[in-house]
This record gives structure tokens, sequence and C-alpha cells, in this order.
């Protein structure tokens, strides 16, 4: 019997069987041996070389969104009005069959955007290009899940599932689960909270599933049996999802007042070229992008080209900003002075563990180089505005 087959057996399983107290320990054993298959089917076919026929596209500028859904939602007719990149659309399905990239320039930064054909349900398990599809998904650091406003709203619970089944979470932080392998000792089991989903018997079964004798595992919150497996299989991806509701244009005012209030959602139309710059705000926003500017001492800032960060990946606090700009740069680093949303006042004289925000403005001190006759003038600039504005960016911004 193949994997697939196997999967499909426990599914059926899990599906005629009651959720009771009774069965919950039989249940838990099933989802670690389904998470085991689901692994299973992911590993590169042996004799394989990695990779192959994947859509591999190098990555590019500050980040990576995937356009993942259903086939003609519009996702080609999206990447072409927000890239000008110019990818096939049509009212027929599977009009797109590979990975289009295409560039978003917002706010000073370059954002690849990635077209992608169709999937349909059984993605996960290889129906279509799904397997590869979803790959690129993985590989992103923004989903968005282009969904057709006038079609059935299963189709967003349907995607989410085939992304779930190959170790995505979408819109969900890592559980808060301590969880380390040893050699010797048995299982120590702890929690720091009641628990209300899963005690420590179903816990030593499903370690047993994994053939796990010993190891340290500690809860720090009321998680679940999913979380638990996830914890262990330690493969997942955790990445935000925008849901993208497209043809708003041909359905009644009252279902988009209803679909816009969902959670991480956003309605437009390719069509009436609606609402597409909140889309990008929503973006922006997803993938916590944090641009930086640079001030030389005695300079002016250069507006024109950002160090652009993120708060989810890699960090934005000084250090970051002195990483990005150079490897090396940090042991000479005395001090920095900030200017914008950050600083409590202009300039703030900051170490390297301070956190930036969007818009700041940052001069860096040298050990060596430092002057610190220049202090004194900064504080004029106590009274200036909170966000460095687009006027303050023409205007002069002292030493
Ligand atoms: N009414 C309406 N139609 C749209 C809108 N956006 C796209 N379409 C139409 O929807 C159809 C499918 O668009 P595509 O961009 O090819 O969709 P896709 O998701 O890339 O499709 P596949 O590549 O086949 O998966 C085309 O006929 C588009 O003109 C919209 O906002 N409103
Ligand atoms: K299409
Ligand atoms: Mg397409």
């Amino acid at each position: 019997m193949g994997i697939i087959e196997k999967i499909k057996e426990i599914e059926a399983e899990m599906a005629r069987t009651q959720k009771n107290k009774a069965t919950e320990y039989h249940l838990g054993q099933l989802k670690a041996k389904l998470a085991k298959l689901r692994t299973q089917l992911l590993e590169p076919p042996k004799g394989s070389s990695a990779g192959g026929d994947g859509f591999e596209v190098t990555k590019f500028g500050h980040g990576r969104v995937a356009l993942i859904g259903f086939p003609s939602v519009g996702k080609s007719t999206l990447l072409t009005m927000l890239t000008g990149t110019h990818s096939e659309a049509a009212s027929y399905e599977f009009t797109t069959l590979t990975c289009i990239p295409g560039i978003i320039l917002y706010n000073d930064a370059k954002i690849q955007l990635l077209d992608l054909p169709g999937i349909i349900e059984g993605a996960s398990e290889g129906k279509g290009r799904g397997r590869q599809v979803i790959a690129v998904a993985k590989s992103s650091d923004l989903v968005l899940m282009v969904l057709d406003a006038s079609k059935s709203e299963g189709h967003r619970q349907i995607l989410t599932r085939e992304l779930e089944a190959v170790g995505l979470r979408l819109n969900k932080r890592p559980p808060l689960i301590y969880f380390k392998r040893k050699k010797t000792g048995g299982i120590a089991f702890n929690t720091t909270v009641p628990l209300s989903h899963i005690d420590e018997k179903l816990c030593y079964q499903i370690l047993h599933e994994y053939k796990i004798h010993n190891a340290e595992v500690l809860f720090r919150e009321d998680a679940t049996v999913d979380d638990f497996i996830d914890v262990i299989e330690g493969n997942r991806k955790y990445i935000k999802c925008v849901y993208v509701y497209n043809k708003i244009d041909v359905v009644g005012i009252d279902d988009v007042d209803r679909l816009s209030r969902k959670p991480n959602s956003i309605v437009i139309s390719c069509n009436l070229k609606l609402n597409l710059d909140r889309l990008l705000a929503k973006m922006w926003e997803a993938m916590g992008l944090v641009r930086v500017y640079t001030k030389p001492q005695g300079q002016q800032p250069d507006f024109s080209e950002p160090v652009v960060l993120s708060t989810d990946r890699g960090g934005c606090c000084v250090e970051d900003f002195c990483n990005h700009i150079h490897r090396s740069l940090l042991k000479d680093v005395k001090y920095v002075l900030v200017w914008g949303t950050s600083a409590k006042h202009y300039p703030q004289r900051c170490g390297v563990t301070h956190v930036l925000q969007d818009e700041d403005v940052v001069q860096i001190v040298k050990k060596k180089t430092e002057e610190d006759g220049a202090r004194g003038r900064f504080k004029s600039h106590s009274n200036a505005p909170a966000r460095i504005s687009d006027r303050e960016k023409k205007a002069p911004l002292k030493n």
C-alpha cells in the first residue's frame, strides 16, 4: 500500500471515530501516524536529487510573496496589475503553468511577487502541480491566498487544509512547548499551566508512536495534540497569510461587507482596480517591513535608498541595521543617533539593542571618529514631529 492510500485509510478511520473521552488516546495516536506519513510524503523519492522539477526562482528584494489560490480566481491578473510584469490571464482554468516572478516597488522597497498555477483539493498529495506550488509558498515570507468572492466560502478552508497538510501554519506562532530529545533518562514531563486538551499519558503515547523514549517535555501553554505533534516533527513553517477576496465587482454589497470584516482579509477587484493600494499597505504591515535611512555625519540623510529590515525575519534593532550595512561594522560602533518614531527625543543616542521603527533615520558614530562636540547641536530638534514626513525628507535635517 502506498503512502497516500495509508493516509486515506487513517483519515477515514478518524472520520468515523466519535470524539469523546474514551477515544481521545486512539485519536491522538492516529494524528501522530498521519503526521509521520505526511512527512514521509514530503521526502524526495530515493535516488532523485533534491529539487529537480520544482519552480526554482531566485529570491530577490526585501521579501517574497506567493499568490496561492484555486484556478481562475485572478492571480495572474493581480500580478500584472501590481508589478507590471505580464502574466497571461484567461477565463479558462490552469492558464498559468509555471512560476512567474514580478517586482512590486512600494515604500522604496522591492517585494518579489510570485504568480503560480492554481491548486485544487488534493494538491498536498501531488494533484496537479500542487506540491511544487506549495513548496514555493513555503519559501515565502507572506502568502496571499486569492479567493473568488463570488464562489463558495469553503474554498478558504480547503486551501488552508492543503497547506496545513504539508506543514505550513498560517497566521500562527510556534506552540509554547519545550521539547528536547535525550539519550537516556526516560520521559520528563512537566507543565506550567493546567492542560485541557492533552495529558501526560497521551503525551507518552504520541512519543511512543515516534519511538521516542527519552526526552524532556515542558508545556508552557494549554496546547493541543496537534501543537505537540508540530513540535515533535519540528519542520513546520509559520507564515503570515492575507486572504484576498477578488472580483467583488460581481457580488452584492452585503457579501463585500461580510468578507471585508473577516480577520486578515481584504476585498479587491482587479477589473475595477478597487482597493489595490489598501492591499499593498496590508502586505507591508503583514511582512513587518521597516525602512531605516542612513545619515552620514554632517550630511543629509540618504532618503533614496533605505535599509529595509523585517521585524519577523532578522529583527530590526540597531545591531541588525549595522549588520545589514556591513558584517564587520558592529565592532566599530560606539553608539548611534536616531531620529524618528522610535526616538524619545531628537536625536536620541542609542545602543545596539535599540529597536528601530519604520522611517527612522540613523547616524552611526564610530569608536575612533566620535565627535562629542556635535551633541549639543542635536538638541535643537527635540520639538520636531514624531514622524519624518515627506516634507521633511526634502527639508534639511541638521548635523
Ligand atoms: N469580474 C472580474 N473578473 C476578474 C477579476 N480579476 C480577474 N478576472 C477574470 O478572471 C479570469 C481568470 O483570471 P486569471 O488572472 O487568469 O486567474 P488565475 O487565478 O491566474 O488563473 P489560473 O492561472 O488558471 O490559475 C479572467 O477572465 C480575468 O479577466 C475581477 O476583479 N473581476
Ligand atoms: K485562468
Ligand atoms: Mg494564472
